[in-house]
């Protein structure tokens, strides 16, 4: 017979939650911007074109013109610590683990591409005795390109190991009611803080080829229903649009350069930006809205725009990622 006492050694099975992000490069130039693309761009899940088509207009015009344009734009918004994405996971990371230290549970962070990566961080947290694990990518929304790659990847690693972690992975939380009013108290607190009314609210998310939708991928409906959802919350109209549009093939419209264009010709002199499908603000969202999205919209009339940040690792962020969590490891949590 064998008593527990037999194996005093043997420490208690922990729980571990892993929260992944896009990735970012490692630096603001254009070698390690170039690696970065080539890890991303190269994902099927991301430009879904045959890789003997697509692989030579990668390797061939991609990578030879757009690191050196895209390591710019991230030198206008690289901080002290890193990349702002980088920046804002590990904060996130950082916080929650001290929410959970009581309860023994390990919080990690992870990138879907780039550093650190989803395979280094698993087997650190098995080494660290996490015998379950729940896999969070902070994609409120899901998507084919971002949360079903990013648990691609997890289970790649565990095709590799012999005595795999138990694994949940988080479902989107783009109409969960903490999701909705965390979001809807930022925009209160920072749409107060501008100091002045806005004309317009605009909600601006990431874009997809519009095939992707034909397709099946429920982003769209998703980032549609967040909008709806925050406008009943907030009491008041939204405009809706999707920006980052990336080679010929059509995606989803509205575009938010068109929009930012169209609402200042059409007379709407103040303007409040948000970015609800991006946990963490981004090159996508610092450069490309906020510094050139102002562009447009100064440049077609618009007099004054204020960007309301994303959630990062505010305080109303942690609280509701705590308690989304907590939901999601019921049953694991002594
Ligand atoms: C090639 C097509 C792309 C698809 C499809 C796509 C989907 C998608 N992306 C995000 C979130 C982020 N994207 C970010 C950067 C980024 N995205 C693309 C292309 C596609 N994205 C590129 C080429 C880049 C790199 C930057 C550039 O060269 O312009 C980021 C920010 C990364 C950072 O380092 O700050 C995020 C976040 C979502 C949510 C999404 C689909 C729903
Ligand atoms: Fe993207
Ligand atoms: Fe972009």
């Amino acid at each position: 017979m064998i008593r527990p006492t037999d194996h005093p050694d043997i420490p208690a099975p922990r729980v571990g939650v892993l929260i992944v992000n896009l990735g970012t490069p490692d630096a603001p130039d254009a070698p390690a911007v170039k690696r970065y693309l080539r890890e991303f761009l190269s994902d099927r899940r991301v430009v879904e074109i045959p890789p003997l088509l697509w692989q030579p207009i990668l390797r061939g015009i991609i990578l030879n013109t757009r690191p050196k344009k895209s390591a710019h734009a991230y030198g206008q918004v690289w901080t002290n610590e890193g990349s702002p994405l980088a920046v804002h996971t590990r904060n996130t990371a950082r916080a929650l683990a001290e929410r959970f230290a009581d309860e023994g549970v390990l919080v990690d962070w992870a990138m879907r591409y780039g550093n650190p990566s989803i395979a280094s961080r698993i087997a650190a947290m098995k080494q660290a005795g996490c015998e379950r694990i729940l896999f969070a990518p902070l994609y409120p929304q899901y998507s084919s390109a971002t949360t079903a790659t990013a648990n691609d990847a997890l289970f790649a690693t565990l095709g590799g190991m012999r005595w795999q972690p138990a694994i949940r992975t988080l479902p989107p939380y783009h109409d969960d009611p903490g999701y909705i009013d965390a979001l809807a108290e930022s925009a209160q607190a920072h749409l107060a803080e501008l100091g002045r009314p806005v004309d317009a609210l605009l909600l601006t998310f990431h874009g997809m080829p519009e095939r992707t939708l034909h397709l099946g991928d429920p982003y769209h409906c998703q980032c549609r229903k967040t909008a709806r959802l925050l406008a009943d919350r907030l009491q008041r109209p939204v405009e809706v649009s999707f920006q980052s549009r990336f080679g010929r093939a059509k995606w989803l419209e509205p575009s938010t350069e068109d929009t930012l264009a169209r609402l200042a010709r059409g007379g709407v002199k103040s303007l409040a930006v948000m970015a609800p499908g991006f946990s963490a603000d981004c090159l996508e969202t610092l450069e490309e809205i906020a510094l050139r999205g102002r562009d447009v919209f100064v440049e077609n009339g618009g007099e004054f725009f204020g960007y309301i940040p994303c959630l990062n690792a505010e305080t109303r962020a942690i609280d509701f990622y705590q308690r989304l969590m907590r939901q999601n490891l019921q049953g694991w949590l002594t």
